[in-house]
C-alpha cells in the first residue's frame, strides 16, 4: 500500500468514509487541510461491483458477526449498515428528509426522551448546503415540517405504481401525501445521469443517478488533496501524553500501521465508533476513551419499519421504479389523541421478489415455506406494500458494548442489545393500522404484516451536560478536545424520519467548526 502521509502527522484522520466522513473529508480538504480518511472496507466500482441482483450485492454492508440481544434481537448486515468507501449510501434508498422543529425538543414538548443541544435552525442553513450539493429532487412544495421546497431539482415523474396506489388511498382517507424528496436525480447533474427507474437503489446503482458518497464527496475530497485509504480497520485510537489524541493504528492486509494526526474524527457508524473507543481504552480511560460519562454505547436507536403488503386484483409489479416515491408524514408530530408520544412517516415501498418472499415467509400471520411459499410468491406482481419510518424513543438499556468473543483482529466483537419500549409498541400498532387502511382504500387486501427495523442512530449523544453525554454539539468529545465523533451516533433522538440528511447536515456544522477552531490551541 502506497501511503503519502506514512511518515507525517496531518491535519486530520477520519476513520469511516460514509455519509458523514464524506462531508468532512470534502470539506476540510478542500479548505486545506491534510486529510487522511480510512475505511475498513474496500474503494467500489459501481459498474464491477454493483450487480442488479439482490443477492449478490449483500456484501455492501457490514456482516462482521455481532452478539445480538434484549428482546427484540435486531438483525445486522445489509439493511442497516455499510461497510467500504460511500459506507450505508451505495445502498440506502435515497430517502432525503429534514427532520422537523419537534425532533428536537422531545423533552420540553413531550416529557420523553431528551432535548438536542441545537434546535432545527441551527441545522437550516447545512440542510441547504447539502442539498444544493447533491441535487436533491423534489416536490415544489412539502407540506410538513420547517422545509416547504422548492427542492433544487424538480419531483420525481413518472412514479411507480405502487406509489400511484399509496396515493390513491391517501386521497380517499382525506390523508395529504407528497412526491418523496430523494438524494436521486430527476435531470442530469455534474457528468451524472439522471434516474431511468431500474429500482435496483438497494444494490447500489450502477448508473450513478442515486447520490452516494462513493461517487460525490470522495473524488471531491482525493482532488482536493485528500489521501483516502480503502481496506484499512481502524483498531485503536491513540493518546499522546499530554492526554490528547495523535493517531490511531489501522491494520491492512494483517500487517498493523499508524497515522499521526492533529485532530482524529471517528466516523465509523453507530455500532463501530462506540466499539472503537472503548477498544481504545487505557488506565486513564478504563472504560474507553470518551467515556467519563459513561453514555458511550447507551441509547442507541433505530426506527421501527414494520410493512404491510396487501393483494390487489391488478399488478402492481413492486420491482418497477425507485423503491420510494411517495409518502405522508401526516402522523409525524404527537397526536392529541394517540396512546403514545411522537410519530412516524409512512412511505409507500417497492420490494424486489427475494425481499417480498423473505419478508412474507415470516410475517405476523406465521411462517410459511415450501408450497405454501410458493403459492403466494408466484403472486409477487400484485401486491403493493407500505412502510413505516417510526420513532424510537431512546433507553440507555439498548446498548453496544462488548463481547467476551473475539474477531480477527483479536478485538472483542460488539454486542448490540435492543428491546422496544411500551410506546414504540403502541406507535407501531397504530402505524400498521394506517397502512392497512390506506391500502385497502385503495383496492387492496391486507395479507402481511411484517415487522421489521431500519437505520441505527445514537450511542455516542451529544449534548451540554459532559456528565450526560459523551459529544458537545460540533461532535468534539467532551473528555478529549481534539477527538471527534461525526456520524449517526451522536444522535440524541432518532426522529421519524429518514437520518442521512440530518447526518451530512450535522457533518458539515462539524467542518465548519474544525475550521474555526483548528488554529486555535484548544484543537
Ligand atoms: C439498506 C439501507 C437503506 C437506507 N435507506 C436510507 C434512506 O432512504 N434514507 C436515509 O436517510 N437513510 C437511509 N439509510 C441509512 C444511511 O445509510 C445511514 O444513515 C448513513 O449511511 C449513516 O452515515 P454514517 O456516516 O453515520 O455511517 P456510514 O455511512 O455507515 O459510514 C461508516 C463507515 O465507517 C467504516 N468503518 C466502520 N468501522 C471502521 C473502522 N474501525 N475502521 C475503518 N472504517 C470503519 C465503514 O466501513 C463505513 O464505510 C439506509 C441504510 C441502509 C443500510
Amino acid at each position: 500500500m502506497k501511503r503519502r502521509f506514512e511518515h507525517e502527522e496531518v491535519d486530520a484522520v477520519i476513520v469511516g468514509a460514509g455519509a458523514a466522513g464524506g462531508v468532512l473529508a470534502k470539506e476540510l480538504s478542500e479548505a486545506g487541510m491534510r486529510v487522511v480518511v480510512l475505511d475498513a472496507g474496500p474503494m467500489w466500482d459501481p459498474q464491477n461491483d454493483f450487480a442488479s441482483d439482490e443477492l449478490s450485492t449483500q456484501h455492501l454492508g457490514w456482516k462482521d458477526t455481532r452478539i445480538v440481544d434484549g428482546t427484540d434481537p435486531l438483525t445486522m448486515g445489509h439493511n442497516n449498515s455499510g461497510r467500504g468507501i460511500g459506507g450505508g449510501t451505495t445502498h440506502f434508498t435515497g430517502v432525503f428528509l429534514r427532520f422537523h422543529d419537534a425532533d428536537f425538543q422531545a423533552r420540553s414538548l413531550d416529557g420523553v426522551a431528551e432535548d438536542w443541544p441545537i434546535g432545527y435552525d441551527d441545522l437550516a442553513p447545512y440542510y441547504d448546503k447539502i442539498e444544493k450539493e447533491i441535487a436533491v429532487s423534489g416536490p415544489k412544495h412539502f407540506p410538513w415540517g420547517n422545509f416547504h421546497g422548492p427542492y433544487p431539482y424538480p419531483e420525481r415523474d413518472p412514479l411507480s405504481p405502487n406509489a400511484y396506489f399509496f396515493m390513491k388511498g391517501c386521497e380517499t382517507l382525506g390523508i395529504r401525501h407528497s412526491v418523496t424528496p430523494l438524494a436521486i436525480l430527476s435531470a442530469p447533474f455534474e457528468d451524472r445521469p439522471p434516474c431511468i427507474n431500474r429500482g435496483f437503489c438497494n444494490q447500489g446503482c450502477m448508473p450513478n443517478a442515486k447520490f452516494s458518497t462513493l461517487i460525490v464527496h470522495i473524488p471531491k475530497a482525493i482532488q482536493a488533496g485528500a489521501e483516502v485509504l480503502p481496506n484499512c480497520m481502524v483498531t485503536q485510537v491513540t493518546l499522546g501524553k499530554d492526554g490528547r489524541a495523535d493517531g490511531v493504528i489501522f491494520v491492512h492486509e494483517g500487517q498493523e500501521h499508524v497515522q499521526k494526526a492533529r485532530i482524529v474524527i471517528l466516523s465509523a457508524f453507530v455500532v463501530e465508533t462506540p466499539r472503537l473507543l472503548m477498544n481504545s481504552a487505557t488506565p486513564q480511560h478504563p472504560e474507553g476513551l470518551a467515556n467519563s460519562s459513561g453514555w458511550v454505547g447507551r441509547a442507541f436507536m433505530t426506527h421501527s419499519s414494520n410493512d404491510v403488503y396487501a393483494k390487489f386484483a391488478e399488478e402492481v409489479r413492486l420491482y418497477k421504479g425507485t423503491p420510494v416515491l411517495a409518502s405522508t408524514q401526516d402522523f409525524y408530530e404527537t397526536m392529541p389523541d394517540a396512546n403514545f408520544v411522537r410519530g412516524y412517516t409512512l412511505h409507500a415501498h417497492g420490494a424486489r421478489p427475494v425481499s417480498f418472499a423473505h419478508g412474507i415467509s415470516n410475517s405476523q400471520a406465521g411462517l410459511l415455506w415450501g408450497q405454501g411459499l410458493r403459492k403466494k410468491a408466484i403472486n409477487y406482481n400484485f401486491y403493493a406494500r407500505a412502510t413505516m419510518v417510526g420513532e424510537v424513543l431512546p433507553n440507555p438499556d439498548n446498548r453496544i458494548s462488548l463481547a467476551d468473543e473475539k474477531d480477527e483482529y483479536g478485538l472483542p466483537r460488539a454486542k448490540v442489545t435492543f428491546s422496544y419500549g411500551d410506546n414504540d409498541r403502541r406507535l407501531i400498532d397504530h402505524a400498521v393500522g394506517k397502512m392497512s387502511e390506506i391500502l385497502q382504500a385503495a383496492g387492496g387486501q391486507v395479507e402481511f404484516v411484517i415487522a421489521d427495523t431500519a437505520h441505527l442512530m445514537g450511542g455516542c449523544r451529544m449534548g451540554d451536560d459532559p456528565q450526560q453525554s459523551v459529544v458537545n454539539s460540533f461532535g468534539q468529545t467532551h473528555d478529549i478536545p481534539n477527538l471527534f465523533i461525526c456520524d449517526a451516533s451522536v444522535f440524541v433522538t432518532s426522529g421519524a424520519g429518514n437520518p442521512t440528511n440530518t447526518v451530512m447536515a450535522l457533518a458539515a456544522r462539524t467542518a465548519d467548526y474544525i475550521l474555526e477552531q483548528s488554529g486555535q490551541l484548544t484543537l
